[in-house]
């Protein structure tokens, strides 16, 4: 028998350090090579310059390449190889102790006022726009007047100057992290202010970090040279802007002396250039969207014909209608996500169907692909995700064959959404008013008028005893249950021939679960739509449904209508999750060692009918 293509449990999640994403690059890893030679160079310039850098031979003056000297003579007759290794050292020590200050200076302060908001925020978010308003340039020539031998107080000063770079930065990522739920959990569990700074906090802003201080070296590089250029510094010491001033003064005669300094300055800054934008590649939401080449390999793995005779790949599930007679069909899809270890199938060969009127559970534990199947139905795979189907039809229509356009427009006008979560599906910028009329509106062609009637009646339907108030109100002044009945109501709006709801109760409490459940129902039965509930829980089944899926592992291990489930399931599974969900009295472990027993013989049997097909 072949091997199977790819993992058929779950592979483990392999963290990739940065490091290692970022040697995959290689524009970057020829970046970084570059930079590391201009490095090396610097440091051992003593041992690498054949000659002093200021000693100065009369014969050398603008002499051409050459006689021991590679690069030629400056104007003053010095070896132009050896200043340009020496001045690698004064441009990379400016860089350091730019890039030195500005992280001093604007990281924490970023972090503290991200974390700590309010007053603090405010006093340390001021000090950096008014440092962003002052010409620096002007103030650096000021400095320069009063310390210019000192070449490192002017470099300090530019990362001064620089620091508000960091301190936006880290501010924004500190103001995002602050809200997460794990450093509410930090609080309570009694971690200090300072640690939490340090651990969680230092810890969400050290990419984003790197980005900036690969940037702010090439800007201090930049700004170094035209300072040197301008004369400023100490004469003694060699530098690529000194170089080119002198360089300047003749480039219309002897051109390399100006070139040798250009070309070293603009190669630093280039490589500094394609460090910070590998890394700002791989650190930004970019680098989770996965390229064509990878998403091609996924749909070719899922669509491998040469594993269609694999009992792992048959297709499981059966219809019950015809396909006109259908209002969503769903044939053989299979969903996959590109990982380290291949790919990683998570709906693998699902068929399913629901007539008009029919009220269809697909009813699985956490993991069994339930989501993803519908998220597919609705377009709504996550960027990630890749999905391939033998077809699947909505209102009659096969929504693969459609232009996106078209697919957007048949699925908004025909299919409801009711999310999991009401919260975080409401936007909470605009009033509810705005979130259930823009759709009417712009999707189904209604004037402002009729819109707002539609909504108002329609939040009156749901169980909305004061729409008028609910309609001006924004998310976070309604309660959970609330919220979800304003998601009803824009789902069932638009009259859409199937309604979707994704674990419709999970997040709500008990009382509120059952009147969401009958709402539901009373609203398929009104309006004749088509319902497909997706739950965990068998009970909801029970309620309301009129057929049922069972999922598992991203399969389905048996289909048939609710009474016959209840009273005779084929599958010791589906028994198992069955009572488990009723009485909540089985343990995981059973219902695993019961799955292990007959898995093999369900996928054999599902896979007998698909071939009969
Ligand atoms: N963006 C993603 N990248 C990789 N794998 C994913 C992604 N989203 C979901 N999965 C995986 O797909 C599998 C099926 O997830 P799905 O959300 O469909 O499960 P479910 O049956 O709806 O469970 P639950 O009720 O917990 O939501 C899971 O193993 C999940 O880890």
């Amino acid at each position: 028998m072949t091997a199977a293509p790819f993992p058929t449990t779950l592979a483990p999640v392999k963290r990739i350090s940065l490091t290692r994403r970022y040697l995959r690059r290689p524009l970057g890893v020829i970046a970084l090579a570059v930079m590391l030679v201009i490095v090396a160079a610097a440091l051992l310039a003593p041992w690498l310059a054949p000659f002093d850098p200021n000693f100065v031979q009369f014969t050398l003056t603008h002499a051409e390449p050459g006689n021991g000297h590679l690069l030629g003579g400056d104007s003053a007759g010095r070896d132009i190889l050896s200043r340009l290794l020496y001045g690698a050292q004064t441009t990379l020590f400016g860089a350091v102790i730019t890039c030195g200050a500005g992280l001093l200076l604007g990281v924490p302060t970023g972090v503290l006022a991200g974390y700590a908001g309010g007053k603090t925020d405010r006093a340390l978010s001021w000090i950096s726009d008014a440092l962003q308003s002052v010409p620096g340039m002007i103030v650096l020539l000021v400095v320069a007047a009063g310390f210019g031998q000192n070449f490192a107080i002017l470099m300090v000063t530019l990362g001064i100057f620089l620091a508000p770079g960091y301190y936006r930065i880290t501010r924004a990522r500190a103001l995002a992290v602050r809200k997460e739920p794990y450093i509410d959990a930090a609080r309570v569990a009694g971690v200090t202010n300072v640690r939490i700074l340090r651990t969680h906090m230092l810890r969400a802003v050290y990419a984003p970090v790197l980005v900036q201080t690969a940037l702010t070296a090439g800007i201090a590089i930049g700004m170094q040279a035209g300072l040197q250029f301008l004369g400023i510094g100490s004469a003694s010491t060699p530098s690529w802007g000194q170089m080119m001033n002198d360089g300047f003064q003749t480039m219309l005669t002897y051109p390399l002396i100006l070139l040798w300094p250009s070309i070293a300055l603009g190669v630093t800054i280039a490589a500094l250039a394609f460090i910070g934008s590998t890394l700002a590649d791989l650190v930004s939401v970019r680098s989770e969207q996965p390229t064509r080449r990878a998403r091609t390999r996924v749909r070719e793995a899922l669509a491998a014909p040469a594993a269609a005779d694999l009992t792992e790949r048959v297709a499981s599930g059966e219809h019950q209608h015809e396909t006109a007679d259908s209002v969503l069909r769903v044939e053989n899809l299979r969903v996959g996500y590109a990982t380290q270890n291949g790919v990683k199938e998570v709906v693998r060969g699902v068929s399913l169907d629901a007539a008009a009127g029919e009220v269809l559970g697909i009813v699985g534990e956490s993991g069994s692909g339930k989501t993803q199947t519908i998220f597919t139905v609705l377009d709504l795979l996550p960027p990630g995700g890749t999905a391939v189907a033998d077809g699947i039809w909505v209102g009659g229509k096969e929504v693969g064959k459609l232009p996106a356009r078209e697919r957007a427009a048949l699925l908004g006008r025909s299919i409801g959404y009711v999310p999991q979560e009401p919260m975080s599906n409401l936007d909470p910028c605009y009033t509810v008013e705005r979130q259930l009329v823009e759709p009417l509106r712009h999707v189904h062609g209604l004037s402002k008028d009729a819109a707002r009637a539609r909504a108002r009646e329609v939040l009156v339907r749901v169980g909305i005893t004061d729409p008028d108030r609910v309609l001006r109100s924004y998310p976070h002044q309604i309660s959970g249950g609330m919220a979800q009945r304003v998601l009803i109501a824009g789902a069932v709006a638009g009259r859409p021939s199937l309604l979707v709801a994704d674990e419709p109760t999970t997040a709500l409490d008990v009382t509120v679960q059952a009147e969401v459940l009958e709402l539901l129902r009373e609203l398929q039965q009104e309006y004749g739509m088509t319902l497909v509930i997706v739950t965990h829980n068998f009970g909801v089944v029970a309620d309301i449904c009129d057929r049922v899926v069972v999922m598992k592992d991203g399969r389905i291990v048996e289909t048939g209508p609710v009474d016959r489930i209840f009273n005779n399931a084929e599958q010791p599974y589906t028994a198992e999750l069955i009572s488990a969900s009723l009485d909540d009295v089985e343990d995981r472990q059973q219902l695993d060692e019961d799955w292990a027993r007959v898995a093999p013989a369900v996928a054999a049997h599902v896979g007998g009918e698909d071939d009969a097909r």
